[in-house]
Parts: structure tokens; sequence; C-alpha cells
């Protein structure tokens, strides 16, 4: 009987477990194991059975891995697009939708980043999933018949010196398993898509090829998006994360090395700091959803993104967003949630 396969939980980063069951994954992961891992780990559970879960792509995409892996027990929502995935939020036909905002190789997909900016969600969980990347073919054809790949923009771009070695034209598709979708109701025998492991059991597709990742380190950064703020947990269930945007007037290096002191004079670690340039190709400004009321959206040339560790009810935490608010344009907390050191992989 195969193994069904579990979950790894890692105590520190960069180390990561992982288990094997030969890349198939032929019946329901058990979310038995997660929800131990919640037990243990420093994660707050949100496995409130019911609960439902937008994602962008359809089943087996990796994006529902995440989910899963967020929300053991909860049902997922394939949704067309990441906006899609929001307005069901926004209209209670989910309950929360799950974004990737980060790559080991890319850094921000501010695209995703910017959208979530629009709306009046909330990041309450992060969850870090590596990815493995495989080539699969419809059952019988071989890497020699291939003209053509098939994937998600990130999936084809991870593997791109892959893809050059392999001389296959490359077609950007909605999300993985959606080109994998595409092979078996088109029948192609020409093309391959770029998935995970789990696609490839789930559809009954041939791996031709894994690890197809130009880097052999290759972790997403998911984030979890709510409607309502979760109740923050007591302080000694783990650190917390918070997450912020910045608007401010321009001339990033005053503005970089002021926010750097309101943080560091504090003893507060940042996690991330990334500066939108809106000189940057086909880039412009920022719209940002203003959610205090009256809620409305306003547009920001220059914009920071910040993330750090710590909690809004800290009192040190509160002195430094009340100084940096004071020098800046518009600051909006965009959430408050237990920091995940963990890298998730199911392999
Ligand atoms: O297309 C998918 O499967 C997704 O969930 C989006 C994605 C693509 C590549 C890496 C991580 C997430």
């Amino acid at each position: 009987m195969a193994a069904a396969p579990s979950l790894n939980l890692q105590s520190n980063l960069p180390s990561l477990k992982r288990t094997f069951s030969n890349g198939r994954l032929r019946k329901p992961r058990s979310s038995s194991s997660i929800v131990a891992l919640h037990q243990n780990g420093s994660l707050r559970s949100h496995g409130t059975p019911g609960l439902r879960v937008a994602f962008q792509g359809s089943t087996g995409a990796y994006s529902e891995f995440a989910a899963k892996t967020a929300c053991p027990e909860c049902s997922t929502v394939p949704c067309r697009s990441f906006a899609d995935a929001i307005a069901a939020v926004e209209r209670n036909r989910a309950d929360r939708a799950i974004v990737p905002v980060e790559s080991t190789m890319e850094g921000t997909a501010l695209r995703n980043y910017d959208l979530f900016l629009r709306h009046d969600l909330r990041i309450v969980q992060e969850i870090n999933l590596f990815v493995h990347y495989c080539l699969l073919a419809m059952p019988g054809v071989s890497t020699a018949e291939l003209r053509r790949v098939i994937s998600h923009p990130m999936a084809l771009a991870h593997c791109g010196r892959a893809l050059e070695r392999l001389g296959l034209d490359r077609e950007a598709v909605e999300d993985t398993a959606g080109a994998v979708k595409m092979l078996l109701s088109e029948q192609m025998l020409d093309t391959a898509a770029i998935a995970s492991p789990r696609a490839a059991a789930i559809y009954g597709l041939d791996v031709l090829a894994g690890g197809l990742q130009d880097e052999s380190w290759n972790v997403t950064r998911f984030l979890l998006l709510s409607k309502l703020p979760e109740p923050l947990p007591p302080s000694s269930s783990g650190k917390m994360k918070t997450s912020m945007v910045v608007a401010h007037r321009g001339g990033s290096m005053t503005v970089l090395l002021k926010i750097l002191s309101a943080f560091s004079s504090r003893d507060i670690s940042l996690t991330k700091l990334e500066v939108n340039n809106p000189t940057m190709e086909g880039k412009g400004p920022v719209i940002i959803l203003d959610v205090r009321s009256p809620a409305m959206l306003k547009t920001f040339p220059h914009v920071l993104y910040v993330d750090f560790e710590g909690s809004i009810e800290d009192e040190k935490v509160k002195e430094a967003i009340d100084e940096i608010s004071s020098f800046s344009v518009f600051v909006r907390v965009l959430g408050c949630y237990g920091a995940d050191p963990h890298v998730y992989d199911l392999y």
C-alpha cells in the first residue's frame, strides 16, 4: 500500500526535512499529521472544519496545497484569478483567500501584493512551501516528442535554464494544475506541463523529469487573507509578525534610514523591506485602500513594504508605527500573525 505523504515540520530555516512517496499522492493527504504539527508548533490553528479557502487555479495547484497546509480541515475553492479569490472572500463565498507573494528565486510577486492592497482584507497567517517542479506529459509521451511547455508564469521563470536546455517553446497559462488539465482535455502529445508531483498523481500524467527549478532551494511564501482580523494569540504562544505598507513623499534613502532607525532603536527585527520604485519598467503608482472610514482608494507613487517581528499590541511596536506615521504620507497595517519559521514540503 502506498504510504500517504505527510508534511514535515522543521524547527529552523533553512534546513528542510522531506518525506518521499515516489512523487505520487494516491489518496487524499491525511490531515491528522498537520493538526499534530499545529499542536506542537507555533502556528495558530485555522483548522475550523468547513472553513472555505479560495485559491487561484485548479485542484492540484501549489496554492491549494498551501491552503491545505495552513488550514488542514478546510475545503478549497478554486478560482480563475487571484482577483476572483479575493472577491470570493468579500462576497462571503469563501472565508479566506491564499496568495503566493514572494519566492526565494524572484522576490516579491508585486502584482499579487498590489492587488491585495486595494481590498479590505487582512493577513492572518503565512506559509512557506518548498516548491518542486516536474515536467509532466500525457502517458507514453517521451521527452523527444515534446515541442513546447505550458505552465504558470512563475513556474516557467523558475525553470528557465532547464527549459533552455530542453529547447521547448514556453506558453504561460493561469496555473500549474490548469496546465495539466489542458494537456488532458486537449490530448496534447507534443506539449508538457510544469507542475507538482501531486498534480501528476491526481491527473494520472507521467513525470518525465523532476527538480526542474534552476535553484535547488525554491521556497514560495503564501499569505492567508481574511475579511476579519483573527484574535491575537497570547504572547507566550510564539513569535508574532506584522506587515505594513508605508507611502512617502520620495527621497527613498532618507525615508529608509528613518524607518530603519524607528525599528532598530527599539530592537525590532525587520524581515522584509521592499521599495516600490515607480521608475521600474511597467510599474505605476500603487493604489491602496484606506481602510479607515470612509474607505477609499488612494494613489501613491512612493511605497515601501515592511514586515517585522512583533505584535501590534507590543508597546514598542506601537511607538515605532507612530514614529513612522509622523514622517510618511500614509501607513496601513496589513496584518499581525504568527511568524512561521517552517518550510513545508510535500514530495
Ligand atoms: O500555479 C500554481 O500551482 C499556483 O498555485 C501558483 C504558483 C506557481 C508557482 C509557484 C507557486 C505558486
